[in-house]
C-alpha cells in the first residue's frame, strides 16, 4: 500500500465539557485499506470515530479528508465522503430493509427529491454486495444483531462514501457472522474502500487489518503496520495481559494470558 492518506487528523483534542477524551491525535490513513483502531474500554475508540463524521467536533486540531479540512466541507458533500456504521444498529421505528438502505441515497438527492433509477440500481447492489437480498422485505427493527449489521453496511455503501468507518461491527456477532463481516470489509477494501473499523476481537485486528491504531487513555499509544503492533511488550503496557503468537498453517493464532 503506496498510497497517500486519504484521512489525516492532525492534533486533534476533543473534551467533553472539561473532561479531556482525546488528546493530540495525529495519523493519517491511506486510501484502500483497513485500519483498525484498538485500545482497551474508554481509551477512546468510538469517541475518535465520531470526531472523524463530525457527529462530534474537535475543540483543536484538523481532519482533513483527500486533503480537504472537513470543517470546510458542507454537511451533504461530507455525507457522501464519509459514512460511519454505529455499534447500535436498531431503530426504533418501522422501515423495510430495502427503504432503510437507501437512506444511504439522501446525501444524493435534493429536497423532497425521490429516488432516481440510479439510486435504485445503487441499493440493489447494496443488497447483492451485502447478501442481503432475502431480507429486502422485512422490517430492520425485526432482524438479528448480525443481520441488521450487513444492512447496516449496505445502508453505508448506498451512500458510496469511499471512506467508511465501523464502530465495533462484530462485538455482538457470532463467530461465524464475525467472519462474514470481515471477509465483506476485505471485498470492499479490495474494490478501493478506505475502512477505519473500531474493534476489541485483537485476533481478527491482526489478521484483517492493514494498519493497527493503538489507542491509550486519550492518546495515540502506536500507529503503523498490523505485524509491529502485536509486539508483546505494546499489549502488555495497554492492555495489561501477556501475549503469545502461536504460527499454524493458516495463519497466527494469539495466546492471551
Ligand atoms: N457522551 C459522553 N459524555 C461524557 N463522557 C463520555 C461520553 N461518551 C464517551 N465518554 C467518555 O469518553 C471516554 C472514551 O469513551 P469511548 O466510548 O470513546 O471509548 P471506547 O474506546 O470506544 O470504549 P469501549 O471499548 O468501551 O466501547 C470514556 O471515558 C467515556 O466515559
Amino acid at each position: 500500500m503506496n498510497h497517500p492518506p486519504l484521512l489525516k487528523i492532525e492534533n486533534l483534542h476533543f473534551a467533553i465539557g472539561r473532561q479531556p477524551i482525546l488528546r493530540d491525535i495525529c495519523a493519517g490513513f491511506a486510501a484502500g485499506g483497513i485500519h483498525g483502531i484498538i485500545g482497551p474500554n474508554g481509551s477512546g475508540k468510538s469517541t475518535l470515530l465520531k470526531n472523524l463524521c463530525r457527529i462530534w467536533q474537535p475543540q483543536t486540531g484538523r481532519v482533513l479528508i483527500d486533503g480537504q479540512d472537513y470543517q470546510r466541507i458542507g454537511r451533504k458533500a461530507l455525507s457522501r465522503l464519509v459514512t460511519l456504521v454505529q455499534q447500535d444498529t436498531r431503530v426504533d421505528f418501522s422501515i423495510s430493509v430495502t427503504d432503510f438502505i437507501a437512506m444511504g441515497r439522501h446525501p444524493h438527492l435534493q429536497r423532497l427529491q425521490g429516488l432516481r433509477q440510479r439510486d435504485l440500481d445503487i441499493v440493489e447492489d447494496a443488497l447483492q454486495l451485502t447478501e442481503t437480498v432475502e431480507l429486502r422485505d422485512r422490517w430492520v427493527n425485526e432482524l438479528s444483531g448480525g443481520e441488521g449489521q450487513l444492512v447496516n453496511i449496505a445502508r453505508a455503501l448506498a451512500t458510496e462514501a469511499p471512506l467508511i468507518l465501523l464502530d465495533e461491527p462484530t462485538s455482538a456477532l457470532d463467530i461465524r457472522h464475525k467472519l462474514d463481516i470481515m471477509k465483506l470489509l476485505t471485498a470492499l477494501r479490495n474494490g478501493g474502500k478506505t475502512i477505519l473499523i473500531s474493534i476489541h476481537d485483537l485476533e481478527l485486528a491482526r489478521r484483517y487489518c492493514d494498519t493497527i491504531t493503538m489507542l491509550d487513555q486519550g492518546g495515540v499509544y502506536f500507529h503503523g503496520p498490523t505485524l509491529e503492533a502485536f509486539a508483546q511488550e505494546r499489549i502488555k503496557e495497554v492492555f495489561h495481559v501477556d501475549v503469545e503468537e502461536m504460527p499454524s498453517d493458516r495463519g497466527v493464532s494469539l495466546l492471551f494470558y
